[in-house]
């Protein structure tokens, strides 16, 4: 059973949109995948608290997935609407704050679990989603997606946390849902879909309905032939 994670009960909704699914204690069977939904709250330690009681009251799970909208350092690689999945998640507010940046704490979030950085998690999607028997379309662009608790509220935040992690796309929960795939030692994948620029106040340029729209193309193209 995979855990399908979305922060809100808009973005589950149109991740499931379409598809059949007579429940089954909770999960619902799409194509042959038996998936749990989880509606996790926005942010990080909503997130993390939501990802824990998941795990806990289904230790059956075999994979869990994040899905969600999300905002783009890179309009040209990931354009509103355009699906995204994270090749790596970093949590950058975690460490030491000067006026200039943030540097990761030396001390470990978990000390008994080796991170590749003290607020880094390498993913492997390509591996994960085969492991969870999905398919990931190679027109998906691959990136690194920061999670944040403070969305990034202008340009020169935006154009920091581009440059200094190579980021691609910004979100409030991948982080967070990752560590607790990781420390239950379950496949995890994060597919994303742009509703913004990062750091663009204006909203007559974001398009949430865009992003919702391609939200349910996601699962139809995963669990094609599944
Ligand atoms: O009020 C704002 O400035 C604002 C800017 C962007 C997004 C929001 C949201 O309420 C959405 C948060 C929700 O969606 C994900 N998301 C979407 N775009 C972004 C972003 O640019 N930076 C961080 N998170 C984003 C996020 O995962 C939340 O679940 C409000």
């Amino acid at each position: 059973m995979i855990i399908l994670a979305c922060a809100t009960e808009r973005e589950l909704r149109e991740m499931l949109a379409g598809l059949e699914k007579p429940v089954e204690n909770g999960a619902v069977r799409v194509a042959g995948c038996r998936i749990l939904p989880c509606v996790t709250g926005v942010g990080p330690v909503a997130a993390g608290i939501s990802a824990g009681e998941a795990l806990a009251r289904h230790p059956e799970a075999t994979g869990m997935i994040n899905a969600g909208i999300c905002g783009s350092f890179d309009p040209e690689r990931f354009p509103l609407g355009g699906i995204c999945v994270a090749r790596k998640e970093v949590w950058p507010e975690y460490g030491v704050r000067t006026d200039v940046e943030t540097t990761p704490l030396d001390y470990p979030m978990f000390p008994d679990m080796e991170l590749d950085a003290a607020n880094e998690l390498r993913l492997d999607p390509v591996f994960c989603a085969g492991e969870m028997n999905l398919r990931l379309p190679e027109a998906w662009s691959q990136g690194v997606s920061l999670t944040v608790a403070g969305v990034s509220g202008c340009p020169g935040r935006a154009d920091f946390l581009r440059e200094r992690y190579g980021a691609a796309t910004e979100n409030m929960e991948g982080f967070a849902l990752a560590l607790a795939a990781r420390r239950r030692g379950i496949p995890f994948l994060e597919i994303r879909t742009v509703s913004n620029l990062a750091g663009e106040r204006d909203k007559k340029k974001w398009n949430f309905r865009q992003a919702f729209a391609s939200l349910r193309s996601v699962l139809p193209m995963m669990l094609e032939g599944a």
